[in-house]
């Protein structure tokens, strides 16, 4: 039987834990059964009762070892005196009863094996081996490359016309300055091996001397560690089977026990409670992890000599703390290859870019030096303001408002002839042929955010300045099973307007990208190059250090993995400048333009034109799954008509 979307939502829940839906599952059927069915029970406060049953399950299964009978486990009252679920004998009766779709005791305990590092080969940095590259191969491009590049995810489209998407740009956050990513090698095998190091791997299997562990700091008062709290285990652990868990699970635990639950204003709370069971629960889940690892070497081994399952990965934290949440990755069926990239918070140049920043550039009258604290909470909008017509374009609450947000929608979905400007010279077309560029196909005019920045004078707090603040929400990289390799969803409800993350990538030049796909076989399943092209129609003899790109290939962060989605996605891209007053650079930002439940996937128009037949080699074949799919090829799309915004 396979799961429903609700069972789906929770294992998917439980999964960010840690827990696999093996563990969950008998655990959920119990609630169920003792629920008669009543869902919300267990989805109320982010699925409480799941989480702590689960808790209680797994205490009562590992660390008293066999279950008593009926009135001390699930089926009376658990050690808080809380009634407890599920009664042993029906415990054992529903394990049994696994669907061939979810993942066995086996699969569960194979996946750990995959979170050992070895499995993620130590990787060849991108220092390794490196040439820099020129652009003049550009200027030898034949027809047949001329139709490769036809292969990169495209922008808003114009009467069946479409064109490499716009991105926008560099450190947001101010980081991006002179730093410039070392050239690339040009094998992509050395590129590719620079991923995921041991810094975003969960911890390797139990071993000894990680049970021996001891002074765990779980928090300090900065990364100096002036002050800290530890945690020192007990050297008796290592005769159990104990292994040091995941920090960030510990921590999700305890958020759960003490702050979703609002526990913290029960009588009962005190701090030395609170630390006891921050304690306690590193216990559990230690001993926990104990126990599978010891399974997971004899079935991985299993695995091997049968080569008939396949683990499951999960990664904590794909960012590699660089950002100021974790965003981990999870392959639920195990099917798919790691990515092979490198994070990168901030967009990078990567060699020839000309991105200028400079407070020089930056005008009086384009700044607010005399602002401060908050430029939203003004009487008079400032300076900044001006960009998108004298009013914001956040809301206090920090969402995109509702105007500025329709506005953009109505433009990318709905464009008129007088939302393009035409190149004189357009670099896309320069770079196809140089000596006999095609006339300019158009660019979409965009709507700009400028946020304020560091000559304005207000806080970094400021509501002005959403995008430069980075990622906020509770984000997860998945491997989707349409085919469409790895996607982006949430882990939250998140309500129209919601910042997500920028698209950030190597900052190239439009040659340079073509020099990037020429050179290589770009036979990859996926591409992840962009094009800033929002100012590219406004300038006269826009020069070629000035006509970028991103490129989030080898270099990039979450954005990289938005797939795309005909009309209907739940984001839309603005460009935002922050940093730099011309608009030949200029951030890229993902938005809500609606309401997200928590697990959906997130997705953005790539603005691609599958019926343009001056391309025949598509990006790809869409299964967005969209009813206004423009994909015609796939099998039972008729004609699509654009929505109305
Ligand atoms: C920017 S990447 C998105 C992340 C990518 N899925 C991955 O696994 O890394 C763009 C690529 O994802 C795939 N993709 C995105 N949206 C898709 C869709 N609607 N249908 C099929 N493939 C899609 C295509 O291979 C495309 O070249």
């Amino acid at each position: 039987m396979a799961p429903t979307g609700r069972a789906e939502k929770a294992f998917s829940f439980m999964m960010t834990l840690g827990i696999s839906m093996e563990e969950v599952k008998p655990v959920l059927i119990k609630l169920l059964r003792v629920y008669e069915g009543n869902w919300e029970l267990i989805e109320d406060d982010t699925y409480r009762t799941l989480v702590d049953a689960y808790f209680d399950f797994d205490k009562d299964k590992v660390v008293e070892g066999e279950r008593k009978p009926n009135g001390s486990g699930y089926g009376g009252q658990n050690s808080t005196g809380e009634p407890s679920l599920v009664d042993s004998d029906d415990c054992h009766l529903l394990t049994m009863d696994s669907s061939s779709k979810m993942l066995s005791l086996e699969d569960r305990k194979i996946s750990s094996k995959n979170f050992e590092r070895k499995n993620i080969k130590p990787s060849q940095t991108i220092t390794e081996d490196v040439k820099p590259e020129t652009s003049s191969q550009a200027s030898h491009s034949t027809f047949s490359e001329v139709k490769k590049i036809s292969n990169l995810p495209r922008g808003a489209a114009k009467d069946g016309e479409s064109y490499p998407e716009k991105a926008s740009s560099a450190g947001p956050r101010g980081q991006f300055e002179n730093n410039t990513v070392k050239p690339r090698a040009k094998k992509p095998k050395l590129l590719t091996s620079t991923n995921h190091n041991g810094d975003i791997c969960v911890k390797p299997l139990s071993t000894q001397d990680q049970v021996l562990q001891s002074n765990i700091t779980i928090a300090s008062s900065s990364r100096l560690e002036e002050v800290k709290i530890s945690l020192n285990c007990d050297s008796a652990l290592s005769g159990l089977n104990f292994s040091i868990p995941d920090l960030d699970v510990v921590m999700r635990f305890m958020d759960r026990k003490y702050l979703s639950s609002c526990k913290t204003v029960d009588p009962p709370f005190s701090t030395a409670k609170l630390l006891n069971d921050l304690c306690s629960i590193f216990l559990k889940l230690g001993l926990r992890k104990g126990s599978n690892s010891n399974q997971v070497n004899s079935h991985s081994q299993q695995h091997v000599i049968q080569g008939e399952r396949k683990p499951f990965n999960f990664i904590s934290d794909i960012t590699k703390g660089s950002e100021k949440v974790k965003i981990s990755l999870i392959d639920e069926f195990g099917s798919d290859a790691l990515p092979k990239f490198n994070y990168i918070p901030y967009n990078t140049i990567y060699q020839s870019a000309i991105v200028s920043i400079s407070l020089a550039r930056i005008s009086d009258e384009g700044c607010c030096s005399d602002c401060s604290g908050d430029c939203l909470s003004s009487s008079l909008p400032c300076a900044c303001a001006r960009e998108t017509g004298g009013e914001f374009a956040y809301t206090p609450q920090g969402l995109l408002k509702e105007e500025f947000l329709k506005a953009c929608v109505t433009m990318k979905n709905e464009p008129q002839e007088h939302h393009y400007v035409y190149c004189q010279e357009c670099p896309l077309e320069k770079s196809k042929n140089e000596y006999m560029p095609e006339r300019c196909k158009g660019h979409m005019v965009r709507k700009f955010i400028k946020e304020c920045w560091r000559k304005c004078g207000c806080h970094m707090l400021c509501g002005n300045r959403l995008v430069q603040r980075g990622i906020t929400c509770k984000l997860q990289v998945f491997l989707t099973r349409q085919g469409k390799g790895w996607g982006l969803r949430t882990l939250e409800d998140l309500p129209k307007g919601t910042f997500i993350c920028e698209y950030v990538g190597e900052i190239l030049t439009n040659m340079e990208l073509y020099d990037r796909i020429m050179e290589e076989s770009w036979n990859e399943r996926h591409t992840y190059p962009l094009t800033l092209d929002a100012d590219w129609g406004s300038e006269k003899g826009l020069k070629d250090e000035e006509a970028l790109c991103l490129d989030a290939t080898y270099n990039g962060n979450v954005g990289r993995f938005v797939n795309h989605r005909c009309y209907d996605a739940n984001l839309i891209d603005i460009p935002v400048e922050i940093e730099s007053p011309d608009h030949h650079y200029y951030h890229l930002a993902f938005f809500t333009n609606k309401n997200v439940s928590a697990y959906e996937e997130l997705t953005w128009d790539y603005g691609i034109d599958f019926a343009d037949e001056d391309h025949p080699i598509k990006a790809f074949r869409c299964s967005c799954g969209s009813t206004l799919c423009r994909d015609k090829k796939q099998k039972g799309k008729g004609k699509m008509k654009k929505p109305s915004s």
